[in-house]
């Protein structure tokens, strides 16, 4: 059991579970992207620990960076806007994969996609450690998926609650009522 502040989170998926998972993507990857150099484009904060333990399981050659997805309000009616922060690479020409922990409505990682293609990458694909599919809110196409899960309310492993509980080897799920 975990409490962070005024919450209780259960044991959803266990350190060895994440960890031999994310090593079977890896070896996708690995097969995928021989010979190719792709640059691995972490999304900040919560997939710092899941790039992490992505990368150490990569055998080809690749590169890495790590960008922020700032969300802002807008001045006028279309509400939150979201802006990449800290890409300083050329992307142009480069097979990107992009890692998030979680794909949960698909909004932050729409306008992910949408500012890296201005930039015209030869490639994009996306790994995520976690997909909710049932709060999809747009279509994504999603190369590499961990795990599926149900729409609940996880922390853990990069994943927080009110920047709280990232720092964990396993994943929790908050304790239905
Ligand atoms: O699919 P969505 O509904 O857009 O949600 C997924 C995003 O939300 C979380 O990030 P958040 O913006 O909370 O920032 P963080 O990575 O710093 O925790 C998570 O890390 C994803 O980036
Ligand atoms: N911690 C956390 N952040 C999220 N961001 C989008 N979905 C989630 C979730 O289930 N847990
Ligand atoms: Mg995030």
């Amino acid at each position: 059991m975990l409490t962070i502040l005024d919450k209780t989170f259960v044991p959803f998926i266990d350190r060895d579970t994440l960890q031999s998972r994310i090593a079977e993507l890896a070896e996708q990857i690995n097969r995928d992207y021989a010979n190719r150099r792709p640059l691995i484009v972490g999304v900040l904060n919560g997939a710092v620990l899941f790039t992490a333990d992505l990368l150490k399981n990569l055998t080809i050659d690749c590169e890495i960076t790590f960008i922020r997805v700032a969300s802002y309000d807008k001045t006028h009616s279309t509400g939150q806007i979201k802006q990449i922060l800290g890409l300083s690479e050329v992307i142009t020409g480069r097979d990107l994969i992009v890692i998030e922990d979680i794909v949960d409505t698909g909004l932050t990682m729409q306008e992910v996609l949408r500012q890296l293609n201005e930039k015209e990458p030869a490639s994009i694909a996306i790994a995520t450690l976690l997909f909710k599919p049932a709060a999809l809110q747009t279509p994504l196409d999603l190369t590499y998926v961990g795990f599926e899960i149900d729409n609940q309310f996880v922390v853990g492993y990069g994943l927080d609650y009110d920047g709280l509980g990232r720092n964990t080897q396993a994943i929790f799920v908050l304790e239905q009522p």
